[in-house]
């Protein structure tokens, strides 16, 4: 008679197997690879920090690629630092996202898109009570409103341009780890980038027919003009519980961010620790991996776990910053 240890070993990997093979049923959407090369991608944001290595990225594989942003002059430069490292000519475009009819015309201009990556965003920190509601609308419409502009200007020339080449398009999303987790002193910068992952999964739904496919990508820190700029004025319980993620490089997240929406994946973790809250909150997105919605079933619990440990964490420590007050 087989020992019950062996049995263990015996059963264990077979109801992984069984657990697998449903999921690989269940993913939804289908998988699918979209290819850059040759194709237009349009980046927004793309005269700095992520949004340029994202552009210098794509046009390394041989993409067409735009960038569009507000300041004409940090747009030139950014062809020029394109061209000098690439050999390639981006086209620029100069709108403000929270105008759409900037935006319309500068898409119009741009022509039918097959990649556009939705990476502009503002970022100032600060607590709710201090912050003007001024700067909290600044934030919500350049990343949430910006985004509903670029991608209703982009869908229609995206969608023929699909159907007549039968190649899938995407539309990726910059949000953040702010965007999954809340952290002190972003309520509107975390409010306008959790608001993102509703528009990202509902569109998604909506696109998925005419072979589009939406991704959504969740920095750390990065270091970037952007970055630097903000960490002059943050305040530094932000910078504490920000610092739970490693700070990352540009090119780095630009590379994840890359490889990601070419494989339609539709949460972009781009570390170790976006890892780990990918799979603490998949919720129900969209999951097209049969082995990333394995480690999701297998590891929610522990995850939640890891999670209470981390709020045990940041919770400490806003008590200690008071005390010391
Ligand atoms: N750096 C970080 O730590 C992290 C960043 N992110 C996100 O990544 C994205 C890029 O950040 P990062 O590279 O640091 O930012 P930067 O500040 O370095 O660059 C921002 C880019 O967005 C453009 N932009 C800003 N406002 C507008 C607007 N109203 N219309 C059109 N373009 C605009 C800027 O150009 P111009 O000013 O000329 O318009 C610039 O090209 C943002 O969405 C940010 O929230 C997410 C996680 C971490
Ligand atoms: C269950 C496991 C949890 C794992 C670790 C969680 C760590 C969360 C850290 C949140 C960091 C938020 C950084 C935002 C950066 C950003 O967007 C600004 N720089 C503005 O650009």
């Amino acid at each position: 008679m087989a020992s019950p240890f062996l049995l263990l070993l015996l059963v264990i990997p077979l109801c992984l197997l069984v657990l697998f093979l449903a999921l690989s049923f269940l993913a939804r959407p289908k998988s699918v690879r979209i290819p850059i090369k040759n194709r237009h991608v349009l980046i927004t944001g793309g005269s700095s920090g992520i949004g340029l290595a994202l552009a210098k990225a794509a046009a390394a594989q041989g993409a067409h690629v735009s960038i569009l942003a507000r300041n004409a002059k940090r747009l030139e430069e950014a062809r020029e630092e394109i061209k000098l490292a690439m050999g390639h000519m981006a086209r620029v475009l100069v709108a403000d996202v929270r105008d759409p009819q900037a935006v319309a015309q500068a898409l119009e201009e741009a022509g039918p898109v097959d990649v556009l990556v939705c990476n502009q965003g503002v970022f100032v920190p600060m607590e709710l009570e201090k912050q003007d509601l001024e700067e909290a609308k600044f934030m919500i419409d350049v990343n949430l409103m910006g985004t509903f502009h670029l991608i209703k200007a982009a869908l229609p020339g995206m969608k023929s341009r699909a159907r007549e080449t039968g190649l899938p398009a995407s539309i990726a999303i910059m949000s953040s780890q702010a965007g999954q987790v809340g952290v002190y002193g972003y309520t509107a910068y975390s409010a306008s980038k959790f608001a993102l992952r509703g528009l990202a999964e509902s569109l998604q739904q909506e696109v998925i027919a005419h072979n589009i496919h939406v991704s959504m990508i969740f920095p750390p820190d990065t270091a970037t003009p952007g970055l630097a700029e903000e960490q002059k004025k943050r305040p530094e319980l932000t910078t504490i519980i920000a610092g739970s993620s490693g700070e990352m490089k540009a090119e780095d997240v630009a590379k994840k961010a890359l490889d990601g929406l070419k494989e339609g994946q539709f949460i972009i973790p781009c570390n170790f620790d976006g890892t780990m809250l990918a799979i603490a909150t998949a919720g129900l997105s969209p999951q097209r991996s049969a082995v990333t919605a394995l480690f999701e079933v297998l590891g929610a619990g522990f995850m939640r776990f890891v999670g209470i440990g981390f709020q045990w964490n940041w919770y400490s420590t806003i008590q200690n910053w008071h005390a010391k007050r």
